[in-house]
């Protein structure tokens, strides 16, 4: 299986957004670097989901980025996604394994040593780690772990570690050196005027 993408751009589907839009610039840029995570809003329907999620495996295909779907795994399957992601309101870390089988890419969600650990060993093959800085993309979530967190989560698991919350190019070098293998982001690309150049950032962020 080729080696997890560094950067996960999570699509935002919030009113007013245009997340193919933003996927279309990104793409070029990023390519197989690029992991798109199709995140919709709670309230959208499966099938919602299922034609948002097809498009982006479609559009991903000729530049060897891969699609990961976040919570809603059926769609995954559906669209022959390479994976899925899920947290603590989700199918738990075992479940969605046997849902996804042996080979796709699993994200699960933790901020702790311990929480990491027991998703690694119940079969993911990623972690999303944070909120690790203040964002606005996501309301409700815990105080964030900042580098540090990362670390701890870092040197307790031997899977990526994928930071999250609030991330943008200036902070993504700290994160590195805490650990992190890449970083998923919404607002550092989907907010910015220029997409392209957002994404181009972070990858020069990632790679230095
Ligand atoms: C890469 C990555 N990390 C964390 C999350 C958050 O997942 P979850 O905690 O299930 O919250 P929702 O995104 O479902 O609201 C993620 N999606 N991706
Ligand atoms: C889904 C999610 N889970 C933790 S932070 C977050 C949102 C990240 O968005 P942004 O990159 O705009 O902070
Ligand atoms: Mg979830």
């Amino acid at each position: 299986m080729p080696s997890l993408g560094r950067l996960h751009l999570i699509t935002d589907t919030r009113p007013g957004r245009d997340p193919l839009a933003v996927l279309r610039a990104a793409l070029p840029v990023a390519r197989a670097d690029l992991v798109v995570q199709v995140r919709v809003e709670d309230d959208a329907t499966d099938r919602e989901a299922y034609e948002l999620a097809r498009l982006v495996v479609d559009a991903c295909r000729p530049y060897g980025a891969r699609c990961l779907v976040n919570d809603r795994l059926h769609v995954a399957v559906a669209v022959v996604a390479a994976g899925g992601h899920v947290g603590a309101d989700d199918l738990p870390v075992a479940a969605a394994r046997r849902v996804l089988g042996p080979d796709a890419v699993l994200g699960a969600t933790a901020r702790e040593p311990g929480g990491a650990r027991a998703a690694v060993a119940a079969g993911a093959s990623y972690l999303g780690v944070g909120p690790c800085h203040a964002t606005t993309t996501k309301s409700g979530l815990p105080t964030p772990i900042g580098p540090a967190g990362v670390r701890a989560v870092a040197g307790a698991v031997d899977v990526p570690v994928i930071a999250i919350g609030g991330v943008t190019a200036a902070t993504v070098p700290a994160l590195r050196a805490a650990g992190a293998y890449g970083v998923a982001v919404v607002g550092a690309v989907s907010g910015a005027a220029d997409p392209a150049r957002a994404t181009a950032e972070l990858l020069g962020a990632l790679t230095c």
